[in-house]
């Protein structure tokens, strides 16, 4: 048999398969291994997110899991097994990994997850060589992973609960078992087929073949690097002892690495001589993938606004996939770069890729198709057209501080209709988001009218007429923004109880109103503007509404950060904290200021005064 000397190598060795898995027990008994059985009594649960990546939590899984049973058979006769083999599968999606489900809603959950979409499966096996001299136990780890992917047809709840009363889900990684019934819920499957049923064969015969064949100095030139040999040259294998080397032996080229055992000394991939590749002998540090991809995010963002721009998300709006081709030619572009733009947005998880082409996911159908009522269509193109450009001014902006950077701003061009409504959407997708959350984050059923000062389409102002029907609310905003505010009334008649008034809140007399309201506003202005503005309407009113993000001491999330350098590159204005606000309206004669979360981004403040004579 061809294959057998690969195998072969570990014929003469006592080999221990620490897994519990029928599955892989019957995967390596074809493949005419002889082994033991030992199950790893390693308990999986290790921290997911302090790895990099999902298969390094597999690898490190299947590693810690022969280890495990490595320790244990040496401590219990003093002789270890020659090799100990560990695996361990998962199931990825969306950044989440999936292992055997804990009950029956769990299997649903999982599956629910996976219908009709693709995943990865990764299967991380570790090959541990153990060599006891003088009751010592030194350990030789060799590991890898292999991925598959995986795509579900649609499935309906009743074929779902139909599978999982069948108990098939209850073992299995990601709640299935392709190899029985499961395997009718899948439609393809991409890469090695017994790596999704628990055990990579392929790539386990390729790890034997590097470690106890490593290639001759003379035929580096020519082996390709991961290709298993062709069958013909695995029969110029010779099984005889010293024609290759033995890892057990100490003098492999494999890429593995040492762990000892009290404690696993790791070293680098493989190397020729045996050394690490530093030459240092330190292991180098664990790969920084979070900050690779804060490298890159600028390309992603970038990404995102030219699909955006190009309208991809409207061509695929509701509608059956499309090939690249079709895309290419509905967005005017290349095939070539679309293809590449719209693979890019498959892997940013906005588009799906199927046999039939490229569709939107249901993110990208909400938010970034131009039309919907959550959309942030606008948001992308400010942020492409006007932000992107901003941004790189931010060393000067940093250097100088705001108010030099923002009188550079300043002499920008009056801004021309097209840019008047790119705002306006932009604050509208914004404002939708959270309208109904500040407006029901008090209790404002006392107030009897509202004016919303610079509450541009009136997103806000209708969500609280909603809320409180006896409510009277004016959006005050400048002339050019009234102007366009009808693009944004949704169909239907604009409540008998909502009106827009045109006018300057630093200059021009504002409407008359029981609250007033500021909704992101106030940021955008230094300490002498916000009093300014204050002044204005404190004298009015009973009491005054804002919005905004208000800074804490704990580390800022991450999602509101950018934020403030926008700030810092566009206006003289900052983000405040709570102590910061409250001296700003106790000041104009507010109490009881009172603060209320309306999401990640966006806080909520109330503030009330005795009202008006
Ligand atoms: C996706 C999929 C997975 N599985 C099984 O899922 C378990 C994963 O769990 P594990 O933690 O890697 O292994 P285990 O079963 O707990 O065994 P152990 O090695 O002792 O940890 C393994 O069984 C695999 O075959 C299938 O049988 N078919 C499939 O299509």
């Amino acid at each position: 048999m061809v294959l057998s000397p690969v195998i072969g190598k570990l014929l003469h060795k006592r080999v221990v398969l620490a897994s519990a898995s029928p599955r892989r027990r019957e995967i390596l008994s074809h493949a005419g291994l002889r082994f033991e059985v030992v199950p790893s009594r390693f308990k999986e649960k290790l921290d997911k997110a302090s790895f990099p990546t999902p298969y390094a939590y597999a690898i490190e899984t299947a590693k810690q899991k022969a280890l495990e049973v490595a320790r244990r058979m040496h401590q219990k006769d003093l002789r270890a097994p020659d090799v100990v083999i560990g695996a361990d599968t998962i199931v990825t999606i969306g950044g989440l990994i999936l292992e055997k489900p804990v009950d029956k809603q769990d299997a649903y959950r999982m599956l629910s997850r996976l219908n009709g979409k693709e995943h990865s499966v990764f299967t991380g096996v570790a090959i541990v060589h153990c060599c006891t001299t003088d009751a010592q136990l030194d350990l030789e780890v060799s590991e890898f992973h292999e991925e598959t992917t995986v795509k579900f047809s649609e499935l309906s709840e009743e074929l779902l609960w139909e599978y999982i009363d069948s108990g098939e889900p209850m073992d299995k990684a990601g709640g299935y078992g392709i190899q029985a019934l499961g395997g009718m819920l899948v439609e393809h499957v991409r890469g090695d087929f017994l790596n999704v049923v628990g055990f990579p064969l392929n790539h386990f015969c390729k790890k034997l073949v590097e470690l106890y064949y490593p290639p001759r100095r003379e035929d580096l030139q020519r082996v390709k690097h991961d290709s298993i040999p062709a069958v013909d040259t695995f029969e110029n294998l010779s099984d005889v002892e010293g024609s290759g080397s033995d890892p057990a032996q100490g003098d492999d080229g494999g890429g593995h690495g040492r762990a000892e055992a009290g404690g696993d000394k790791r070293q680098g991939p493989a190397g020729m001589q045996g050394t690490d590749s530093t030459g240092t002998g330190e292991s180098p540090p664990p790969f920084p993938a979070g900050l690779l991809e804060l490298i890159d995010g600028f390309k992603a963002s970038k990404a995102l606004f030219v699909a955006c721009k190009l309208n991809v998300f409207d061509v695929l709006k509701d509608g059956a996939p499309l090939k690249a081709m079709d895309i290419a030619g509905k967005i005017d572009a290349s095939v070539c770069g679309t293809e590449r733009l719209l693979d890019v947005c498959v892997a940013l998880g906005l588009l799906e890729k199927t046999d039939r082409g490229y569709r939107n996911t249901e993110l990208a159908d909400v938010h970034l198709a131009s039309d919907g009522e959550y959309s942030l269509h606008g948001l992308a193109m400010r942020s492409n057209d006007h932000f992107w450009n901003l941004f790189t001014d931010l060393e000067l902006a940093v250097r100088e501080g705001a108010s030099a950077a923002f009188g550079r701003k300043a002499e920008e061009p009056v801004q021309s209709k097209h840019k008047k409504l790119q705002f306006m959407r932009a604050m509208h997708g914004l404002a939708m988001l959270t309208a109904h959350q500040v407006a029901t984050a008090f209790d404002l059923s006392r107030f009897t009218s509202a004016c919303d000062l610079g509450g541009c389409t009136g997103a806000l102002a209708r969500a609280l007429t909603q809320e409180y029907p006896r409510l009277k609310v004016t959006v005050f905003d400048l002339p050019e923004v009234i102007e366009h505010v009808t693009c944004f009334q949704p169909e239907g008649r604009r409540p008998d109880w909502m009106s827009f008034t045109p006018g300057d809140f630093f200059k021009d007399d504002l409407p008359e109103a029981d609250l007033y309201i500021l909704s992101r506003i106030l940021h955008e202005w230094p300490d002498d503007k916000v009093c300014e503005l204050l002044s204005r309407v404190s004298s009015r009113c009973g009491g005054i509404l804002v919005a905004e993000k208000v800074l804490e001491d704990k580390p800022a999330a991450r999602g509101s950060l950018p934020s403030s350098l926008n700030l810092l590159v566009r206006t003289q204005g900052r983000e405040r904290s709570l102590p910061e606000y409250r001296g700003l309206l106790e000041r104009h004669g507010f109490r009881d200021v009172r603060l209320a979360h309306a999401g990640d981004r966006l806080d909520v403040m109330l503030g009330t005064r005795a009202s008006p004579p």
